[in-house]
């Protein structure tokens, strides 16, 4: 079984490697939309995979340190891309929940990617 949690992130961004005149050159935000997949067995007494609310505990100190802040700032996302940025969260939050099957950003409405560890 596969759950999954959706958190908005709102954050600014540029694109430093990007081609001269490219607009993600310019200093730009987004509310991005991240949802982690978790995936396991359903426990036969809770009736869960895990609970939807240790999730969002276990992700709180990475949304803290993504939420309204400027990515390329951040250690690790000097060049924060999508996929960039779905590296870095599956990274950092792997080893705290082994059951992390799927890290899925969603830059805008059209536009992301999906993660799943390779
Ligand atoms: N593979 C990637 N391509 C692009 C990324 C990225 O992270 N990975 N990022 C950007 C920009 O940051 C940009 O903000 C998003 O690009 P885009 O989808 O082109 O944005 P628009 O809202 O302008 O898209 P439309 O649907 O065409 O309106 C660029 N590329
Ligand atoms: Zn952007």
């Amino acid at each position: 079984m596969k759950i999954f949690k959706v958190f908005t992130i709102e954050a600014a961004h540029r694109l430093p490697n990007v081609p001269a005149g490219h607009k993600c050159a310019r200093l730009h935000g987004h509310s991005f939309r991240v949802e982690l997949h978790v995936e396991g067995d359903i426990d036969p007494h809770a009736g869960w995979v895990m609970d939807f609310a240790d999730l969002k505990t276990t992700f709180q100190p990475l949304y803290d340190q993504l939420d309204h802040h400027y990515l390329n700032d951040i250690e690790g996302l000097d060049n924060p891309t999508s996929e960039r940025l779905a590296v870095w969260i599956w990274d950092r939050l792997k080893p705290q929940l082994p059951l992390l099957a799927e890290v899925v950003v969603h830059e805008t409405c059209t536009s992301g990617c999906h993660y799943r560890g390779r």
